[in-house]
């Protein structure tokens, strides 16, 4: 059992009978979805919306009936890693490249847990680079925008030499603001930026927090 591994299999007990589920990405929920997999192979009925093409596949190996969103009003449960969760259950998300499916389950889930080893737990926002998904039409001047407005440094995430491309085909800026003081006022600058289809500060988002540790404990925070 590594932290990883223990967030992610506490965060699947929440999971009951018919519930509809949103699916995270990156290697921390991959174990929420292996062990959501386990006991949906003992007899768990569930249904479930993945949050990347990845995830989507690790359901399928492990036999998660998967459901289109037309078919489905909101989720009963979303479960998904993190970067960096701070003292008010903000979070940094993205660095897996999923953070606009992410966002979008999240918001629209009865109840988002979080999933994170201890490492991920900061004072304030802003170590970890700041994800921006940013439309491939004209993105230099989205991306100029943000270097003139903020001032950080920012570069457009790479892959094999080639600009990194979401699922939904849009390029990733990775941002480094150091600290965030205010998450909830960047989000809304950020949000507001022609260009910018999404970022990953998940503000006001999430309601329990699973902190795994490297002997197998885990620790759950509920939002006050
Ligand atoms: O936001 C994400 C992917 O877009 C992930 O949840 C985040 O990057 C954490 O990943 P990991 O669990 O692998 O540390």
């Amino acid at each position: 059992m590594n932290a990883k591994q223990a967030a992610g299999y506490r965060a699947a007990e929440w999971v009951e009978d018919g519930m509809i589920v949103g699916l995270g990405t990156g290697s921390t929920a991959y174990y929420a979805i292996e062990k959501i997999g386990q006991r949906v192979a003992q007899g768990l009925k569930i249904k479930a919306i993945a949050t990347s093409n990845a995830s989507e596949e690790l359901a399928k190996k492990y036999n998660i009936p998967l459901i289109r969103a037309a078919e489905v009003e909101h989720l009963d449960l979303a479960i998904d890693g993190a970067d960096e969760v701070d003292a008010n259950m903000a979070l940094t998300k993205g660095g897996g490249g999923a953070l606009l499916r992410e966002k979008l389950v999240a918001i629209n889930s009865e109840r988002f847990i979080v999933i994170a080893d201890h490492s991920k737990m900061v004072p304030h926002l802003g170590n970890f680079k700041l994800p921006i998904e940013i439309v491939p039409f004209c993105y230099e001047w989205a991306f100029g925008q943000l270097q003139r407005i903020y001032n950080v440094p920012i570069e457009m995430r790479t892959r094999d030499g080639e600009l990194y491309i979401t699922d939904n085909g849009n390029y990733i800026a990775d941002a480094s603001f150091g600290v965030i003081s205010d998450p909830g006022k960047l989000s809304h600058e950020l949000k507001a930026m022609t260009g910018v289809v999404e970022h990953g500060l998940f503000v006001d988002i999430a309601h329990t927090v699973v902190v795994g540790y490297e002997d197998g404990r885990t620790e759950v925070i509920e939002k006050k």
